[in-house]
């Protein structure tokens, strides 16, 4: 209970029957302009998030005669369900103007996390609380490969709740900061997975966000994507967005973040500062 501020506690009063312990609360260390920075939007309070994986056998189960026969005679059906703890215990606290990186080996539980941020994903239990409409961007986001690259902006930007004057409003700066070219009158099919991903991010970050998910989706840009999708991020944190990243290139995480959470085996290994989480995170 040590750890748990009168901030948090302000904001979680009106939850009832909300626990109120094991949740870090960490001062961003580098507030934005805004008035709210600094204020809490995403809480993660004691997150378990389990998948059932039907059918599943362990090697010891799988199917030869012996095992099928035992089977039958205990009047059993096929190996049952298996469980995959994948996030154990995260808890933490998000605030305005805050740009977290997520990063951590594979199967750590990172796009787990980003997924039950985003509502996706219901917990096992402990709870995710936010101020503001989640968005996640990930490397699979939704995107019509049979359709051009036009219609994708126009569905994409309907999806997030523009009306058509918006999108008018939009549309050029959208194709302009994906870099595309004429290739936006082409079906996304024929895209390289770069030009799919810049597309991705120039559509979601056209709109303002509360808090914004993205996984990996920078992964694919070139240099000169990164340097925008950098600049962007910044200008989404100064009118008090919250941007969480999930990405193996570091260095995208150190240029872009205030913050970084190292994930292992589901559970937070570090959280801080940028610098001191990925010197301990590499030398690992
Ligand atoms: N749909 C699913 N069904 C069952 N298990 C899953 C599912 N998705 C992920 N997992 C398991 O949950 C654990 C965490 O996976 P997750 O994809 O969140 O990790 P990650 O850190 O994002 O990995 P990566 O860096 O490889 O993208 C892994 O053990 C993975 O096998």
């Amino acid at each position: 209970m040590a750890e748990l501020t009168e901030e948090l506690s302000s904001v979680k009063a009106e939850e009832p029957g909300a626990p109120t312990k094991d949740v870090r609360v960490h001062p961003n260390p580098d507030p934005v302009g805004d008035s709210r920075a600094g204020t809490p939007t995403v809480i993660v309070d004691d997150l378990h998030i389990i998948y059932r994986v039907y059918g599943a056998a362990t090697e010891a189960e799988k199917g030869n005669a012996a095992n099928a026969l035992m089977r039958l005679l205990k009047r059993q059906g096929r190996p049952q369900m298996k469980e995959v703890h994948a996030v154990r215990g995260v808890s933490f606290v998000a605030h305005h103007g805050d740009a977290i990186g997520i990063i951590g080996r594979n199967g750590s539980g990172k796009s787990t996390m980003l997924r039950a941020i985003a509502g996706l994903l219901p917990p096992h239990s402990g709870a995710v609380y936010t101020d503001g409409q989640p968005s996640l961007l990930g490397v699979n986001a939704a995107m019509m490969r049979e359709l051009t690259g036009e219609r994708n902006i126009v569905l994409g930007c309907y999806a997030m709740g523009m009306n058509p004057a918006q999108v008018k409003e939009k549309y050029d700066e959208i194709v302009e900061f994906s870099g595309i070219g004429e290739f936006v009158q082409f079906p996304m099919s024929t895209y390289s997975s770069g030009m799919g991903a810049r597309l991705r991010f120039a559509i979601a970050s056209a709109k303002a966000h509360d808090v914004l998910l993205i996984d990996e989706a920078l992964a694919t840009g070139d240099r000169d994507f990164k340097r925008k999708s950098q600049e962007r991020i910044k200008q989404m944190r100064d009118q008090a967005g919250t941007v969480f990243l999930v990405a193996h290139n570091l260095d995208v995480i150190e240029e872009t973040c205030n913050r970084v959470i190292w994930l292992h085996k589901g559970k937070i290994k570090m959280d801080g500062d940028p610098k001191a989480v990925l010197a301990a995170y590499n030398s690992a």
